[in-house]
């Protein structure tokens, strides 16, 4: 079949890191909305700030306790997030928030001391301001495209508890492009101004098994990331900590409404 343009590449692959043009050839198109990813496998220090290992394994049998408290798509240890997030919402507009979802966040649960010696052996710090939220992934089901939120600290570990092969995380490529990560691969141009342009969505993927812990700091920290949909489940749990001056604040403000 002749395809209907002369296709001319914009970026090719001699603008592209070896590995990167070697996905090319492997560019998986997608039907539905979404661009093709075009994915480099993520490593230490690929994208700066991510730093890989596997679970130590003093913490694999943590790990499979944890996996079996999960019966809902989420599960959240210590200091909640949701809470923490609402009140301080609420706050800033003036009201106190009171009752059961603003208590939850007081207290650690029973499911967060199942998982305290996961959370130890990853970072022993700050313990009770150390959120941790699993999430179940049934096939088909993904994470949207974030960054997390600015009320935590810099460090954020994660741990793949079951992977689904093939499918994960993946943190978005930074360039130049206005809409992020997107960059123009190629461009055609027709007849009477026709013009098709071919874009494609850069971008870092974890190579994910069972038991992989990552953690991003520093640019990766910085960095949009999401989870495709998945194609078997896969379960994970992520440790985030509430920065102290944002807690403190938020006393402050409650304070101020009682
Ligand atoms: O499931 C994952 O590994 C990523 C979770 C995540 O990005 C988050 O909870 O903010
Ligand atoms: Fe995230």
């Amino acid at each position: 079949m002749q395809t209907p343009y002369p296709w001319k590449d914009v970026l090719g692959s001699a603008g592209l890191p070896h590995a990167q043009a070697d996905v090319l050839k492997l560019l998986h198109l997608r039907s539905g909305r979404r661009l093709p990813l075009l994915d480099l496998p993520a490593a230490d220090g690929r994208p700066e700030g991510l730093r890989l290992a596997s679970l130590p394994r003093e913490a694999r049998s943590a790990a499979s306790e944890l996996r079996g408290l999960l019966s809902e798509r989420v599960l959240e240890l210590g200091l909640s997030f949701y809470a923490v997030k609402s009140r301080h919402g609420a706050a800033r507009n003036g009201v106190l928030l009171r009752g059961r979802r603003a208590l939850r966040a007081l207290g650690p649960s029973k499911e967060a001391k199942e998982a305290a010696p996961l959370r130890k052996l990853l970072l022993p710090e700050a313990e009770s301001r150390c959120n941790g939220l699993v999430r179940r992934y049934r096939p088909g089901q993904s994470l949207p495209r974030h960054v997390d939120n600015g009320m935590f600290e810099d460090t954020i570990v994660g741990v793949v508890l079951k992977s689904s092969p093939m499918n994960g995380l993946r943190l978005c490529q930074e360039t130049p492009s206005l809409d992020g990560s997107m960059v123009l691969l190629a461009e055609a141009q027709g007849s009477h101004g026709l013009k098709a342009d071919f874009f494609a969505e850069l971008g870092f993927k974890l190579e994910e098994e069972d038991g992989l812990c990552f953690c991003l700091e520093g640019h990766a920290r910085q960095l949009a990331h999401e989870v495709p949909p998945v194609s078997s489940e896969r379960v994970s749990v992520t440790f985030r900590w509430f920065r102290a001056d944002f807690l403190k604040e938020l006393e402050h403000m409650e304070a101020r409404l009682q």
